[in-house]
């Protein structure tokens, strides 16, 4: 007897999205495996963003099919979280724990148990001691890190991010880089994140998809995890054609 094969997590075939007769997203096929780490990358206007908010529930899709865990997506559902590139996602009149805790203020009843969960995420994402600060007092970098810790706290199963760090400056980004990868080995979770960096691509995730004009038109197998200059030619070859 084989092994029974896994069913992906996300499902999404032949999925399309059109606005004003201009076909953004083409006819796209694409699974996604429970805790895997998957990048898009392509130019700008390819349709990253559309797909994110197709998979997301967030925008109604033209047609195809788009299921999570083998279930029909019609609308946003708890079991995914979207991430920005904005660095003014927080509520900048609630402090730093009163944003993380905030997904919470529905399903948890105890204050206490509410903060001890945002304790956790505020120290995964190394935010410890800023929990009374309110999102101005906080620099680009941290105000990703607390998004980021907001979206971790009620255990999503899929992160969709869009460009998280694409406004942060190169040092900040890299150290962001480092401990979203360590908070996506703590978490398992599954995370789709847009991005133009290829060498970001490179250095998260385990599977590239590349897109053009609405169509995933490559895909890169990232199994070595890390920017060699070979895949960062070979990838930006492809984003040329
Ligand atoms: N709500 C909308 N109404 C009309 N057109 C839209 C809408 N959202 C996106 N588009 C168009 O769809 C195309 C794809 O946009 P999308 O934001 O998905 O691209 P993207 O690859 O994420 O781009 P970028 O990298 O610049 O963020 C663009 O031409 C955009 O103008």
């Amino acid at each position: 007897m084989g092994d029974v094969p896994m069913s992906p997590l996300l499902k999404i075939e032949g999925l399309t999205k059109s606005y004003d007769g201009m076909v953004v997203v083409d006819h796209v096929d694409l699974e996604v495996d429970a805790g895997e780490f998957v990048c898009i990358v392509g130019p700008s206007g390819c349709g990253k963003t559309t797909l994110l908010n197709l998979v997301g529930g967030f925008i109604p899709r033209d047609g195809g099919l788009l299921e999570f865990d083998g279930r029909s997506v019609e609308k946003p559902f708890k079991e995914a979280v979207m991430v920005f590139q904005e660095f003014d996602q927080l509520f900048p009149w609630r402090t730093l724990e009163q944003n993380v805790s905030f997904p919470l203020e529905g399903s948890v009843k105890d204050p206490l148990q509410r903060n001890k969960l945002a304790g956790h995420y505020i120290a995964m994402m190394k935010l410890e001691g800023y929990e009374n600060h309110y999102p101005g007092a906080l620099s680009g970098g941290m105000k990703q890190r607390g998004a980021i810790a907001r979206a971790l706290v009620t255990s999503p199963r899929m992160l969709l991010m869009d460009e998280p760090f694409g406004s942060l400056d190169a040092q900040t980004k890299q150290s962001l880089q480092q401990s979203f990868l360590q908070v996506w080995e703590q978490t398992g979770t599954t995370v789709l994140f847009v991005t133009h960096d290829v060498r970001e691509a490179l250095i998260l995730s385990d599977r590239i998809l590349v897109m053009n004009r609405g169509k995933i038109t490559k895909i890169y197998q990232n199994e070595k995890k890390g920017p060699t200059e070979e895949a960062v030619a070979q990838i930006t070859e492809w984003l040329s054609l």
